[in-house]
């Protein structure tokens, strides 16, 4: 049983109508989420047709308590069917595209949807965003998150969630692969073949035992790969912003100079930051060893391909991988073809170089665990449950699911600006019923409460939402039920 089938939707009030962080340009005009709609599912819920009380069994099954069909889910890029999977069994409105979007589609199309499901190329820009009315969730099905504003996310009141290190281990396997055709040079003898050339050589071929790892980021990927290449007979060095705890007998340096003075491999696994773009450029590969190798599949932005080139060129680096480029395609077709990178050609003639395009998590087991996991343990337990742990923008808040036994009781889900005051506020509200439980926590600009309250009428549901809606710190309110 995958994570997602615990969590029931807990039948609901909700509204996707959002202020936006300033409040005079906004819509509040009715969603797809619309009250009518909301109470039409409401009625519908208490009518008969769906018991409150049920089996055991009948409770393990996907219960639409609301309209979970109501629920516009768009995933891109590719989004493995195991997650596709278990969102649709929940019964939400699922279309899956196998590409990116430009920006003018990804607009049209964001405007309609509660849930979107990306990978590492589509864009959610505050522009985007801006856009996205509707929004509740943004699900990124691989680790970076630099692809989204996180901040105007959140200032919409959009959870982001990731995942985290289900593909760590496809990329250090990839690095390792990489590392010994470096060494050997596969990428050309194999090339040579092809072309029908047998070119038997072992001049600046080497073993790859005894020979020093410079791991820059000693993060989920940069940890696994250090046991990998230790397995393997490789010394390993590793240079990170904090300090970090080894594995086996690596070895923490104090500063980047420092790993490029030592490493005949350097390996980069940094996120993209400011501080990473271009932290390899010309100073750093003039600091390498001489005939050292350098491998990059973390983002493009961390390595001027240029001053690669340049060093290549110059015979000062023997050898490249790289996973990344700092503009990559929406969609697998054409790329080096002189209009994204002027220095497309250059790098393709260079000997010894790797070119992969962006594959490092591409593994059957990765996506596989990757679209479980985001899923399962993130968007339906968001959607349904309010549920924010493991959110990267929000607060992480979290009470026990509700359930559907719980009567006359509600879920309420206050996403508001982090100023002073607020929850007295909210609270003048909910005090007309029992709060049993109730979180608050905040990130930034913004604070997440979640609340459960008992002795609420359904009829009572409507005139607490519109309370809450109306205090100027709201961002968000849902009320689950
Ligand atoms: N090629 C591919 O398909 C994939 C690429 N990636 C990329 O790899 C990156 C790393 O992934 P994880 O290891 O999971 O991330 P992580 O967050 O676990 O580790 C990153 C490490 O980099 C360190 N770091 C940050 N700034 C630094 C700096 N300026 N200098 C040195 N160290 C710095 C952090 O302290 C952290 O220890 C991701 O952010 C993503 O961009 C991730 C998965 C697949
Ligand atoms: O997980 C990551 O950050 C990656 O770079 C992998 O991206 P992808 O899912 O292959 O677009």
């Amino acid at each position: 049983m995958t994570p997602a089938q615990d969590i029931k939707p807990v039948a609901g009030l909700e509204r996707a109508v959002r202020n936006s962080w300033d409040q005079n340009n906004l819509s509040n005009s009715p969603t797809a989420f619309s009250l009518a709609a909301q109470q039409q599912s409401l009625s519908s819920s208490f009518g008969g047709s769906f018991a409150r009380r049920g089996s055991v069994a009948e409770n393990m099954k996907p219960l639409k308590p609301f309209n979970t069909e109501d629920v516009k889910i768009l995933l891109l890029e590719n989004v493995n069917k195991s997650g596709q999977d278990i969102l649709r069994k929940q019964g939400y409105q699922v279309e899956a595209l196998t590409t990116s979007l430009p920006e003018d589609q990804l607009i049209e199309k964001i405007r309609d949807v509660q849930v979107i499901g990306i990978r590492s190329k589509t864009k959610l820009t505050d522009r985007v965003l801006a856009e996205a009315k509707n929004l509740l969730v943004i699900g990124c099905f691989c680790i970076g998150t630099n692809q989204v504003d996180l901040e105007y996310a959140a200032r919409q009141g959009i959870a982001v969630f990731n995942s985290p290190f289900a593909n760590s281990r496809s990329v250090a396997e990839l690095v390792i692969a990489e590392i010994i055709t470096l060494a050997r040079q596969l990428g050309d003898r194999s090339n040579e073949m092809h072309r029908g050339t047998w070119n038997k050589v072992s001049a600046k071929c080497w073993e790859i035992r005894g020979k020093t790892l410079g791991i820059i980021g000693y993060g989920h990927i940069g940890s696994q790969l250090s046991v990998l290449a230790e397995a393997m007979g490789m010394k390993v060095i590793y240079y990170d912003v904090v300090t970090l705890m080894a594995m086996g007998t690596a070895r923490q340096v104090p500063t980047l100079n420092d790993l490029l003075d030592e490493a005949d491999f350097v390996t980069l696994h940094v996120p993209d930051l400011p501080e990473t773009r271009n932290m390899m450029s010309t100073a750093q590969f003039d600091k390498m060893k001489h005939g050292a190798y350098l491998i990059n599949a973390s983002r493009g932005s961390v390595v001027d391909i240029p001053a690669l080139i340049k060093a290549m060129n110059a015979g000062k680096i023997a050898g490249a991988a790289l996973d990344v480029y700092p503009n990559e395609p929406a969609a697998n077709g054409d790329y080096f073809n002189g209009s994204l990178n002027t220095w497309g050609d250059d790098l393709r003639q260079l000997h010894n170089i790797i070119l992969t395009p962006h594959i490092g998590g591409s593994t059957e087991e990765a996506q596989r665990a990757i679209g479980i996991e985001v899923v399962g343990e993130a968007l339906v337990r968001y959607i349904n449950q309010g549920i924010t742990v493991g959110s990267v923008n929000m607060p992480e808040t979290q009470l026990r699911s509700l359930t559907l036994e719980e009567e006359n009781t509600a879920r309420v889900i206050y996403i508001h600006k982090n100023v002073p005051g607020v929850l007295r506020k909210v609270n003048e509200i909910l005090g007309d019923h029992n709060v049993d439980k109730q979180i608050s926590d905040s990130k930034g600009d913004v604070a997440y409460l979640m609340a459960d309250i008992s002795n609420v009428q359904v009829g009572e549901i409507k005139d607490l939402y519109e309370r809450l809606e109306a205090l100027s710190s709201r961002i968000l309110t849902r009320v689950l039920y």
